[in-house]
């Protein structure tokens, strides 16, 4: 299998501190792979190494073939990126911003207009080309940061939490143009988040990645799937101490009681006769699929905020 990426025992550390520890996996070509994580996990520092801005302790990648370490500028070339700061100029046009980041791509001359124009037009950008920056909304100016890291033609591009703070209706629209990217152009997608619903929607795979470690690597689906059952939450403010052959885990937060359970049907008559004979006053009772929240809970044992 020919891959986008492939990452091999990356590890960063600094002073004693390990941000990255022995990292590997795989990207395929035309895949949207979502790196999953709270504040800190390593995500920004693993984007940074992938793109060649920030060099690993030891270990490599290969990027479109070439290796981080050896072939930093062809691996450059080859890549488009998008961070959590905004590298626009605030005080240029939305269009001279697309200008000098074609001039920092060293984009000939004759071929600048034309791919810009290109670009503006995929992110529905014409009408506001003549914007100063500094007065676009927080998706508008998100949008003007993807067309630039656009303008190379990049075949993969790396957005590191490119939705973090933006309205959710705004988030939809930059999945969709991110899908797009996918299905018209063949471009491989890296992406970093802490929204579980962004992992789940856009991503075909992710990793679940905390305290610089990877815990697990799937289709959400899949990973929702090996959970193998569903979440009853009973809020009571009596104590619950109920055997059942279809309970895989109860955890206790507060007055809440979360249960693992498989065939929650049967188990939802054994947990009524239980409250019945027992007395025991519920406030409220919610049955839930697992999600990604609780895949995230499973594999780090702690919940994403
Ligand atoms: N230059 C540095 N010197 C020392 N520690 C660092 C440095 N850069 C990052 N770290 C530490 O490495 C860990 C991982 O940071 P990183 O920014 O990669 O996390 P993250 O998952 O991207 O989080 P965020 O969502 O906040 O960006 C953190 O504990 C951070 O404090």
């Amino acid at each position: 299998m020919d891959y986008a990426i492939e990452v091999n025992n990356i590890v960063k550390k600094y002073n004693n501190f390990y941000a990255l520890n022995n990292i590997s996996f795989n990207v395929k070509k035309g895949e949207i792979f979502g790196l999953l994580g709270p504040n800190g996990a390593g995500k920004t520092t693993l984007i940074s190494i992938l793109s060649t801005l920030v060099k690993p302790t030891s270990g490599t990648a290969i990027i479109n073939n070439y290796d981080i370490i050896k072939d930093q500028k062809e691996v450059r070339k080859s890549i488009g990126i998008v961070f959590q700061d905004s590298s626009s100029d605030n005080r240029l046009t939305v269009k001279e911003n697309l200008y000098l980041g074609a001039s920092l791509y060293n984009m000939p001359k004759n071929k600048r207009e034309e791919r810009i124009n290109e670009v503006l037009k995929f992110l529905e950008l014409d009408s506001y080309k003549d914007k100063i920056v500094r007065y676009l909304s927080g998706g508008m100016k998100r949008k003007v940061e993807i067309a630039r890291a656009l303008l190379s033609n990049p075949k993969i591009l790396f957005l590191d939490e490119p939705t973090t703070g933006l309205d959710p209706d705004i988030r939809y629209l930059l999945w969709d143009y991110i899908k797009r990217l996918v299905k018209d152009y063949n471009i491989t997608i890296f992406i970093t988040t802490h929204y579980m619903e962004e992992a789940e929607e856009l991503c075909d795979r992710i990793a679940i990645m905390d305290k610089g470690e990877i815990k697990v690597i799937g289709e959400p689906d899949n990973l929702k799937k090996k959970l193998e059952g569903d979440i009853v939450i009973l809020e009571t403010k009596n104590n619950i101490d109920i055997n059942s052959e279809y309970i895989k885990e109860i955890r206790r937060s507060d007055n809440k009681y979360i249960i693992t359970v498989k065939d929650s049907e049967k188990f939802l008559i054994e947990l009524f006769n239980y409250i019945k004979n027992n007395n025991i006053n519920i406030d409220s009772i919610n049955i839930r699929k697992a999600t990604l929240a609780e895949v995230f809970l499973y594999y780090t044992g702690r919940e994403l905020r």
